[in-house]
């Protein structure tokens, strides 16, 4: 099994220390006990097709309202009949399967994928393609058991792989851009503004980026998280998850835990989005929680503008000062290097 990242050398001290002894009272990974209750959740399922223009007004206009609900109450929120073709979905996994199925050696060399993204069009900030728990972890509480590619939508043409690997990214890429695109239009459309434009005018398929996870198999499952908690920082994901399960994510002061449905991708909002709303919208904290027995995988799409981009609620008094998402970026790289975490969109609050 080459292709395992080598967790239990690289942190081999951490893993010895027996679990419960670095759990402190509340401690360790454990959540504070008001926060511990885990319940399953059924979140909005939206079918999609309803959206067709031969469907009628009403039917169209309810559907509208059901994201835009969503969005407000949860967050998060389930799309069917999405519009991704199954074969491009099918054709996406079995590339990722193969990626992360490379040895770890070749998947961990700086220069894989030849993925350096675009100066003009990203954030100046370092940003690595590979990346594979947590070399700051000093607990298993900040021990991510995981590895991902962060994929720059812009640089796939530079992509010296294989094509059957770039035609799927490129693909999934420009169908999921418009799904996002469509998304969003209908949320800024709930917020009673015209601002419809700001997105396709900001977000193009090479702001964007793809991340592709697999968690794998854990042997200390209950006390390793497959990924922190965490908010995203774009405007609005689209996930592709397997059938395994361990999403959950913050509803009040309880973490509910997602049930996979096969048939759909899920959507979230994330902190660009939630700023742009003035908090209307909802970037919610979510967390991977790791498996014993099995390997999980999914994919992550970021819909992301330009980074000179501003973001600025066209809704007023405004809860938030106006930042560039390039701003907002290295906000979040120098909090995560100070204090481990990220201290998000609270930074940007107008007092
Ligand atoms: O794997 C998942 O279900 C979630 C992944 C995620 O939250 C992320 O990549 O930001
Ligand atoms: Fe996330």
């Amino acid at each position: 099994m080459d292709f395992e990242p080598p967790f239990h050398e690289n942190y081999k001290t951490i893993l010895q220390n027996r679990p419960d002894k670095l759990d402190d009272e509340n401690g360790g990974r454990q959540p504070p006990p008001q926060l511990m209750l885990i319940e399953h959740c059924e979140l909005p399922l939206i079918d999609l097709s309803h959206l067709q223009t031969r469907g009628s007004s009403v039917v169209r206009a309810k559907c509208k309202e059901n994201i835009v609900e969503a969005a407000q109450k949860w967050g998060f929120f389930q799309i069917l009949n999405h519009g991704v073709p199954p074969e491009i979905l099918e054709s996406m996994k079995h590339e990722q399967t193969k990626l992360f199925r490379l040895p770890f050696q070749k998947k961990a060399e700086l220069s894989f994928l030849n993925l350096l993204p675009s100066p003009s069009l990203s954030s100046s900030l370092p940003t690595k393609t590979y990346r594979w728990g947590n070399p700051q972890a000093t607990c298993l509480k900040q021990l991510p058991w995981s590895e991902a590619f962060q994929i720059p939508l812009a640089s796939i043409s530079r992509m010296k792989e294989s094509d059957n690997f770039r035609v799927a990214v490129e693909t999934y890429g420009m169908t999921v851009a418009n799904l996002a695109a469509l998304i969003t239009e209908i949320l800024a459309e709930g917020l009673g503004v015209k601002g419809a434009n700001y997105f396709k005018e900001n977000c193009t398929l090479s702001t964007c980026f793809l991340r592709m996870n697999r968690y794998p198999p854990c042997p200390l499952a209950s006390q390793v998280f497959g990924l922190m908690p965490h908010t995203d920082s774009d405007f609005l994901t689209v996930l592709c998850q397997d059938k395994i399960g361990g999403l959950q994510l913050m509803e009040g002061e309880r973490w509910v835990s997602v049930k996979p449905n096969p048939n759909a991708l899920l959507v979230n909002v994330g902190d660009l989005f939630e700023a742009w709303s003035n908090g209307v919208y909802k970037s919610v904290k979510h967390r991977v929680m790791a498996s014993q027995e099995v390997e999980r995988f999914s994919m992550a799409f970021f819909y992301c503008p330009f980074k000179h981009t501003l973001i600025e609620s066209p809704l007023k008094p405004a809860l938030y000062r106006s930042f560039s998402f390039e701003e907002y970026k290295a906000q979040v790289h120098r909090d995560v290097q100070a204090t481990g975490d990220k201290v998000g969109l609270s930074r940007f609050l107008i007092q």
